[in-house]
């Protein structure tokens, strides 16, 4: 595992979270863009190998909190935050954190499929080339992130090709596999489908079903019928607020709040 901080070594032992399962712990954590107050005293644990999908509509604070995990907002400078996430007993939006080595080990994929415009053997080694990892790992660690997405039968004959040349949703599994080459922890998907087809659609469907094998993966979505088919954990937000959160099946069929069943019926979002 690489280290977060120079420190890492020497930090306290790990804070102990609520369940051996939790591998993200959000503790009152609070985002503001200037005055808008976008996430609200969150707190929620997120589990390991297990997919949670964050769900509500449009500007509820889904996006910022999950661009907040691997410290995305950094990048908006109006942005702010309050509170905790701990991960492996650190916590991450803490100044001391290595950005970088953060962003290795928690990646992201975002809406829009994002390629460079450039072969997809490239877009492959690009982040093994920018974390240092030797030459000689390059080839397994390209073929093992390409089988992972589930792109390699249809891109091993053509590695030098322009990743532009691949359909949306083949370039949205190449992005997958860009961040699957520097072997993360955990994967943070932003509406990694709501730009694809129904078939490519289902197929990122699929992959992420597989990906939680081995990955902790978060995903937001628009869509609820994804939602309750792809995630074990979900969480309905509303107005920056956490408002439920829990096992899937029981949020979609018998959810604790009744904003929640108003929401997932349809009756406002
Ligand atoms: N870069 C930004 N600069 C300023 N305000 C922002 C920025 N990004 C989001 N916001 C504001 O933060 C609030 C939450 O937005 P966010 O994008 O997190 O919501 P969301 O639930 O992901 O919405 P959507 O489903 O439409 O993507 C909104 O009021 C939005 O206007």
């Amino acid at each position: 595992m690489s280290m977060l901080t120079a420190e890492r070594q020497g930090a306290k032992s790990a804070k102990m979270t609520d369940e051996a399962n939790t591998i993200l712990n959000v503790k009152d954590l609070n985002i503001y863009y200037g005055n808008n107050h976008a996430v609200q005293e969150l707190s929620m644990g997120i589990d390991q190998q297990a997919v949670t999908a964050l769900i509500g509509p449009s500007g509820c604070g889904k996006s910022t909190f999950l661009r907040s995990i691997n410290r995305m907002n950094d990048l908006i400078p109006i942005s702010r935050n309050t509170g905790e996430i701990d991960y492996q007993g650190l916590n991450l939006l803490s100044n001391e954190v290595n950005v970088v080595a953060l962003r290795k080990e928690i990646g992201m994929v975002f809406q829009r499929p994002n390629p460079f415009p450039k072969s997809i053997y490239h877009n492959l080694v690009h982040g093994l080339r920018f974390h240092g990892v030797p030459k000689n790992e390059w080839k397994e660690r390209v073929e093992d992130s390409l089988r992972k997405a589930a792109l390699w039968d249809e891109v091993k004959d053509r590695l030098y090709e322009s990743a532009l040349s691949l359909s949306g949703g083949q370039q949205q599994r190449l992005c997958i596999a860009r961040t699957l080459t520097i072997k993360p922890n955990v994967l943070l998907l932003d509406e990694p489908a709501s730009a694809l087809d129904p078939i490519a659609t289902a197929k990122i469907e699929e992959l992420i079903l597989e990906l939680k094998k081995e990955f902790t993966i978060v995903i937001v979505t628009h869509n609820m019928q994804q939602a309750s088919r792809i995630s074990d954990k979900t969480a309905f937000f509303y107005n920056g607020r956490l408002i439920e959160y829990n096992q899937t099946d029981k949020l979609f069929s018998t959810p604790d709040v009744k904003q929640t069943e108003d929401y997932i019926s349809g009756r406002f979002g």
